[in-house]
């Protein structure tokens, strides 16, 4: 029998330029720069021309993208009747799914995939699809549209179309974090679903619906909503003591590991030692529960954290820390992983640009171990 890598594990597909995520030095690097020192130093603006060129813009290009990007965030009339049209009961996975396959069907270059046409696309989906969670939430808590403002920045202006408020900025600089921090890693499961996808010359708002897709599972991005579920299971008392808190998270954990449970914010299929980005996001959620006063939340995230290392000895992902970070700052559990989108969609453009630029059908082939030939039966 041929030697399968069952889910590619351990497979080395292809090159890529974009990002290098190293478990032996547990860092991730985007175009060679570390990580936290991007989150420390950059806008998510400047990440993004990062990630696309190659390269930090200069003052002259991150002024021009900052413009295109102001002018590119209202919500477009095509999107938000098709969103009004999906109930709002259903997954705002999927109107953040539907919506960008909306834009595409609306893009005057969606059949020009020149690398001028691709970037030009990449950098208005990365504008526009921010409205699109903002109005989702709104919708479903019965709020109006809030329009976006051209005096905010990218992580600003999200938090104010998504709550119609300003707000302060120590939870716009924990909001920016988590987007830079989200914005790109290698071949995981959505990027490699959009190479996948480009591979076959289709076009890139094809490749960001695919990728949405495999996002929203609980394996991969659908783990940052599966954790606030699990803080929620436990139960989250806003008067109760950190050590009370965390006591009650061990227990939990303890029952959840004793019945075989796997617990989504842990593990990861190429970290075994810890995810590279979880110190930096826990920075910001620990500047979260201090700007917030909830002691408790740090007491629920300390408890499962030390029980799953006793037993297990499996380390959080981004996930586990971004979780409770979006649910201090006010967003309904179910938006998180559309947050995941709005900051992948970065790391997805850019794959999809690099993919087209060096093309070749992902096509693998598999082991047939069904019936051997045989006659249809008489009849
Ligand atoms: C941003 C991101 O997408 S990060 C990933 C987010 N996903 C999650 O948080 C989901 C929970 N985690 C998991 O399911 C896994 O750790 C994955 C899918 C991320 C990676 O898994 P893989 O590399 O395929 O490892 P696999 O799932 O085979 O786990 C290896 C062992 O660790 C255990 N394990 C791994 N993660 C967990 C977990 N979160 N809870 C409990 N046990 C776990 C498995 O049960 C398995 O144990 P076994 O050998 O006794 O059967
Ligand atoms: O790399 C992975 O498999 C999942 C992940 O952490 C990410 O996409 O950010």
């Amino acid at each position: 029998m041929t030697d399968i890598k069952k889910g590619l594990a351990g497979v080395v597909v292809d090159v890529t330029a974009i990002s290098k995520v190293n478990p032996e030095t547990n860092s991730l690097l985007y175009r060679g720069y570390p990580v936290q020192d991007l989150a420390a130093h950059r806008s998510v603006e400047e990440v993004a021309l990062l990630l696309w060129t190659g390269e930090l813009p200069d003052d002259d290009e991150l002024a021009r993208f900052v413009a295109f990007e102001r002018a590119h965030r209202a919500l477009d009339e095509n999107v938000r009747r098709a969103i009004d049209l999906l109930p709002v009961d259903c997954h705002p996975m999927d109107v953040g799914r539907t919506a960008v396959s909306v834009m595409g069907a609306n893009h005057p270059k969606a059949e020009d995939s020149s690398p001028e046409a691709e970037l030009e696309k990449a950098q208005a989906l990365f504008a526009a699809f921010p409205a699109v969670l903002a109005y989702d939430q709104r919708r479903r808590r019965g709020q109006d549209l809030v329009e976006p403002r051209e005096d905010l920045d990218y992580a600003e202006n999200v938090l104010w179309m998504t709550f119609g408020e300003e707000q302060p900025p120590e939870v716009v600089d924990a909001f920016r974090v988590s987007m830079v921090l989200y914005a790109e890693h290698s071949f995981n499961a959505s990027t490699f679903t959009a190479r996948v996808i480009t591979s076959t010359l289709s076009d890139l708002h094809s490749a960001v619906t695919g990728a949405i897709g495999a996002l929203k599972g609980p394996l991969h991005g659908g783990a940052n909503e599966a954790v606030m579920h699990t803080f929620n299971e436990i139960g989250i008392r806003a008067d109760e003591s950190r050590e009370d808190a965390a006591a009650r998270a061990k227990a939990w954990m303890e029952d959840a590991l004793a019945q075989k449970k796997k617990v989504m914010g842990f593990g990861h299929r190429v970290y075994k030692n810890g995810d590279s980005r979880v110190p930096t996001m826990k920075a910001a959620l620990d500047r979260m529960i201090e700007h917030y006063n909830r002691p408790e939340m740090l007491g629920l995230y300390d408890g499962l954290e030390e029980a799953m290392a006793e037993a297990k000895g499996i380390k959080p992902n981004l996930d586990y820390p971004a979780g409770p970070t979006y649910h201090l700052m006010g967003f309904d559990t179910e938006m998180f992983t559309p947050l995941f989108i709005a900051a992948r969609i970065m790391g997805w453009t850019a794959h999809i640009m690099e993919q087209r630029a060096s093309n070749s059908l992902i096509r693998p082939l598999s082991e047939y171990v069904g019936p051997e030939q045989r006659e249809l039966p008489a009849e």
